[in-house]
């Protein structure tokens, strides 16, 4: 639904944007990661027609130009601080930009709005302007929807709601182009995640190919480590090197001590690892492009 070809974007005389293409499909949440500095923002405030591009961007095959805003009817968004007025309730504030009452309402019940919507927005909190700027986002039934760091100040309660609430509008075909440094948060509920670095995407890639994730494997320390590494191999077990240490699968950890035992090679260290999601992000930054954990 959402299609961004080579896009680039300069500001002043720096190249922020370097030829970024993407998509994203009916229903998708796709994370976009990456350090400070990256162009997340940037990226999501281009495809909101708010800064100077070359390249294509378009949605439901309606192009959006520098001219051209009017399928941005059908986006919501919360980018950096919601756009919120601080002498206007809550409800004055989402009722500026709601087309539908009924619609409204409901949004206001799905995100426990009730008990302050009728207070001066100048005296939310952090958490419940966050929430506003959420309930403006998903206002009008959006096609699709962009939110730049929108778990910023919330409690766990409203985390967790907020999670729920962008899953079951996904399920229905809403689709979402979500940032956040809270990496586990975004695990939960991607579908793809593209990964960017100065500019430029490493990988962008559906969350079921990042096969490694939560993945068991055990890291040995024999006594002799080329030995030992000849030996496990010998008996088809997949071995990758880590200085002295060898990786293998935790579907062999019974067999390698096995091995070893019977061979008189003592086992100096056995550790059992898992691979979180984090640790494959910073590892895809590091070696930009080339996924150490990936076959
Ligand atoms: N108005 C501007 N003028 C000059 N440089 C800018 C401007 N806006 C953004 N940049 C630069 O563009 C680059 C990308 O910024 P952007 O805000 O898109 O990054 P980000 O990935 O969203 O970072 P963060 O995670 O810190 O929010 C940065 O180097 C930033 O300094």
């Amino acid at each position: 639904m959402l299609e961004v070809n080579n896009l680039n974007v300069d500001i002043g005389r720096k190249k922020i944007i370097k030829n970024i293409t993407f998509k994203v499909k009916t229903g998708a949440i796709v994370g976009l990661i990456g350090p400070n500095g990256a162009g997340k923002t940037t990226i999501m405030k281009t495809i909101l027609g708010l800064t100077k591009f070359t390249g294509q961007i378009s949605m439901d095959n309606h192009p959006i130009t520098e001219s051209n805003h009017k399928i941005l009817s059908e986006v919501g968004a919360l980018i950096e601080n919601p756009a919120i007025y601080p002498f206007l309730t809550g409800l004055q504030n989402l009722k500026l930009y709601s087309h539908d009452k009924n619609n409204m309402q409901q949004i206001v019940i799905q995100l426990g709005l009730e008990k302050y919507i009728e207070d001066l927005a100048k005296n939310y909190s952090l958490g419940m302007k966050q929430k506003l700027g959420i309930a403006i986002a998903l206002l009008n039934q959006p096609k699709l929807v962009i939110l730049d760091e929108p778990m910023n100040g919330l409690d766990i309660e409203a985390t967790i709601l907020v999670r729920k609430l962008i899953q079951q509008y996904a399920r229905s075909g809403t689709s979402f182009l979500i940032s956040s440094h809270i990496l586990g948060e975004l695990q939960k509920i991607m579908s793809e995640a593209i990964i960017i670095n100065e500019g430029k995407v490493v990988v962008n890639r559906a969350m079921s190919r990042f096969q490694r994730i939560n993945h068991q494997h055990y890291q040995i320390l024999s006594e002799n480590p080329k030995i030992a590494s000849d030996l496990l191999a010998k008996n088809n077990i997949q071995i990758k090197k880590s200085g002295n240490y060898l990786c293998i699968d935790a579907k062999d950890v019974f067999l390698a001590e096995d091995l070893l035992y019977k061979n008189n090679l003592r086992l100096l260290e056995l550790l059992s690892k898992k691979i979180d999601f984090e640790q494959v992000v910073v590892s895809l930054l590091k070696n930009q492009e080339r996924d150490i954990y990936e076959e």
